[in-house]
């Protein structure tokens, strides 16, 4: 019932049950390798390779015949395709995120193929924890970034760099990822969807939020591919560097449940990516510094992240610029209070951007122009004539994520009853558009009602290994517990 799978010599292997049984994996050195031990035979033999990023667990899948055929027969969204997942194959994630082969602080990634699924990127990626699946990861994403190369998933890999394109759940993230032609390496950088604040302390929308035995404490509401509330410890009467990681936790998860029942959260693009991932306590240090500012973050079902948190570092860095605490490329290093690894973060530009006209009479709904919101050139379309959109004709503006933006190849431009069909790259038209409309390239943009930033988070993710799990049909924890 669960697809064989198996990544191995840079393109996946489909390796069968039976064919495993009789030829099992280190015969050829038996007397080195261990030999896996007799097994049910319909049992699922999962291979993965195991990273960790900043001391975060990844334990990538590197596919899941079931996932895939599920996206080449129904042609789901990854979206979508994480609710089916969670519908039909929950007892994979169990088995290998949850004991005896995982463990409380394990995580995992599903590499998803197909070309419902990626799209234009190189990949898509469900990412996996001990209650469920994420929406963003940026831990995963670090690591997913060397996978991607290591393991043959992009075409035409080139040195000093490689950009990766990973299509998760909340979007188009892109990994910097150094190449010198052979094998990947550090620290990776990658790009997230766009970052915003939900909400702020200090501000005429304070979030005060009762937590049962803490009394009331502010938060800062912050989305950075997921969304997560920020407090400084000290609100707790804890410190973030000294006290115990069992009180940090459950003062950390009686916020995030306040915070669920006592701030609705909403997502421009999706009631799907609308929920509270979980809490991140700071040591307060919100103000620019050189010094690096430690948190913790504690997410889906009291799990605490080993590593400063590449999706939280995203949303605290939205927060910082937002409060106008850091200015565009202003680096900040983030420290994780439980191994004391580093990420960097900076919010490096807009996001992208979308202006949207009605459409022309005898179209339906409404045409859009998509840019990347970066630099200005003079730049002559076909077809475009002399009419050009007046300010006044935008109907909204508003941000998209890179991956909206590129999933379109054409666009429609509809002016004053006219319109005008053509393919063009994206930041043509924006530019165009930037000249015709005298708008200033922003530096932050629309994102529904937020305004968001695209932050830049880096640090390191290494290899730790591969493995190979197997069950016996009479175990009855063959698809692991969750140890409370
Ligand atoms: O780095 C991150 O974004 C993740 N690490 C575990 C919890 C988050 O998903």
């Amino acid at each position: 019932e669960v697809g064989v799978v198996c990544g191995s010599g840079g393109r996946g292997l489909r390796c069968f049950p039976a064919l495993m049984a009789a030829e099992p994996a280190g015969a050829a050195d038996a007397g080195r390798a261990p030999r896996l031990p007799p097994r049910w035979l319909q049992a699922p033999l999962l291979h993965t390779v195991e990273m960790h990023t900043g001391g975060e667990p990844l334990r990538v899948i590197p596919r899941l015949d079931a996932a895939e055929a599920a996206v080449a027969s129904s042609g789901l969204s990854l979206l979508a395709l994480r609710r089916h997942v969670a519908a039909t194959q929950d007892h994979v994630r169990r088995a290998l995120v949850h004991e005896p082969r995982g463990h409380r602080g394990m995580y995992g990634a599903l590499v998803v193929r197909g070309e419902a699924a990626v799209g234009d990127a190189d990949l898509a990626a469900l990412f996996l924890h001990g209650a469920g699946y994420s929406a963003m990861c940026g831990h995963a994403v670090l690591a997913l970034g060397r996978f991607a190369l290591d393991y043959g998933l992009v075409a035409a890999p080139c040195c000093p760099e490689t950009t990766v394109r990973l299509r998760c759940p909340c979007g188009v993230v892109t990994a910097f990822v150094p190449w010198d032609g052979r094998r990947s390496g550090n620290p990776v950088r990658f790009h997230s969807v766009p970052a915003f604040a939900a909400a702020t302390s200090g501000a005429r929308d304070d979030v005060p939020i009762d937590v049962p035995g803490h009394g009331k404490v502010v938060v800062d509401i912050g989305y950075g591919g997921t969304f997560y509330a920020f407090l400084s410890a000290e609100q707790l009467g804890l410190d973030v560097c000294s006290s115990k990681t069992r009180d940090l936790v459950s003062a950390a998860s009686a916020v995030t449940e306040a915070v669920k029942k006592q701030f609705p959260l909403h997502h421009p693009e999706s009631e799907d990516l609308a929920f509270l991932y979980g809490t991140i306590l700071t040591d307060g240090k919100d103000a620019f510094s050189e010094e690096p500012t430690t948190n913790i973050c504690v997410f889906a079902d009291e799990q605490v992240d080993r590593c400063p948190t590449g999706s939280g570092v995203t949303a605290r860095i939205a927060l910082q610029y937002h409060k106008g605490l850091i200015q565009l490329n202003q680096s900040r290093t983030f420290r994780s209070s439980t191994t004391g690894s580093l990420f960097t973060g900076k919010a490096v530009k807009a996001s992208a951007w979308c202006w949207s006209f009605p459409l022309a009479r005898g179209l339906r709904g409404r045409c859009c122009c998509c840019g990347s919101g970066e630099g200005q050139k003079s730049l002559s379309v076909p077809g475009w004539g002399a009419r050009h959109p007046q300010p006044s004709e935008k109907a909204r503006v508003r941000c998209i994520s890179d991956a909206d933006v590129d999933k379109s190849t054409w666009f429609i431009l509809c002016v004053s009853g006219g319109g005008f069909l053509f393919p063009s790259p994206l930041p043509q038209v924006s530019v165009l558009l930037w000249d015709i409309l005298t708008l200033t390239p922003p530096q932050e943009a629309k994102f529904g009602d937020y305004n968001a930033v695209v932050v830049e988070v880096s640090g390191e993710a290494f290899y730790t290994g591969t493995a190979t799990f197997t069950m016996e049909e009479e175990d009855p924890l063959k698809y692991g517990f969750f140890f409370k």
